[in-house]
């Protein structure tokens, strides 16, 4: 299989990249870059295609991974044929994709790729295969973990939720400090306490289905000081204000390109 991402040096595109060269599911020269500043001399270490344009990058591909802004879309004008096509871009749907022909896959990663730690689903077209699910699914799974939803719908609702990646864990984090510091803690050592909740602790909470609830239980049970922050954080909103802004990117994906 050749493979060919559009924005292969972008944030998400460089990780599937270079995941795939390092996983070994594809050897160097079957990979194409295309991106706007064109050739570098290493690739993550390895030497790949530098299609001088679009049209060379889709003649060497068998797939085409587009790991473009959504805004760049409509100017791409991608018209690939036959091939298998997987999209990473926020927003843009099946019905506005069909317009390059092929065989479409949405997918939806996050920034986790980058540490090979990705949580990516996806949702594929009519006429997607069960041999392309498998192609899709070997080059995902190099940079984390990944699976098929049943609709497009809930692939937008992960667009705001796990396709968020570290972002909401990085506020959090920023609420925790600035707790901290406001109340005469250096702000080196609050960043430090705040970073280890947010970082570390997480990896207490199981893998088995409903171990976030179980968690969250626990601290009530336990009737302590993190119960009574835990109450008077859902008594002032936390719960509403964070579906609102998931609400909101939701609102944008829908906007976006
Ligand atoms: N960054 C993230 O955490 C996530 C991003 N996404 C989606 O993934 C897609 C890529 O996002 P990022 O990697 O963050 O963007 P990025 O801005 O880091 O990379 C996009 C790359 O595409 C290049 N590019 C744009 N038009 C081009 C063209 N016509 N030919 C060749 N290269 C072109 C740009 O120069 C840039 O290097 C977006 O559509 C975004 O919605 C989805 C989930 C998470
Ligand atoms: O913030 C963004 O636009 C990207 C796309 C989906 C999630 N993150």
């Amino acid at each position: 299989m050749r493979l060919g991402i559009v924005g292969g040096t972008g944030w998400l595109g460089s990780a599937l990249g270079r995941a795939v060269l390092e996983k070994g599911v594809l050897q160097p020269q079957n990979l194409s870059i295309l991106n706007r500043t064109g050739p570098q001399d290493s690739y993550f270490g390895h030497r790949v295609h530098w299609p001088a344009d679009l049209a060379g990058l889709i003649s060497e591909s068998d797939v085409i991974v587009l790991s473009i802004r959504p805004q760049d879309w409509e100017g791409l004008g991608l018209l690939a044929g036959d091939r298998l096509v997987i999209s990473f871009m926020a927003g843009i749907g099946m019905n506005r994709l069909a317009a390059c022909g092929g065989r479409i896959l949405r997918a939806m990663p996050n920034a986790a790729a980058a540490i090979g730690r990705s949580y990516t689903p996806f949702v594929a077209a009519e006429g997607v295969s069960a041999s392309d699910r498998a192609t899709a699914m070997a080059l995902l799974g190099a940079f984390g973990a990944t699976e098929e939803l049943p609709d497009e719908a809930q692939l937008d609702l992960m667009t705001a939720v796990s396709g968020a990646g570290p972002a909401y864990p990085a506020l959090l984090a920023m609420v925790l400090a600035q707790f901290l510091t406001a109340r005469g803690v250096a702000p080196e050592v609050a960043e430090r306490a705040a970073l280890n909740v947010v970082r570390d602790c997480p990896a207490l909470i199981g893998a088995e289905s409903g171990a976030a609830g179980a968690m969250v239980q626990t601290f009530l049970d336990y009737a302590g000081t993190t119960a009574a922050g835990l109450l008077a954080a859902r008594n002032s909103g936390f719960e509403s204000a964070l579906t609102a802004g998931l609400d909101a990117a939701l609102t944008r994906a829908a906007n976006v390109g």
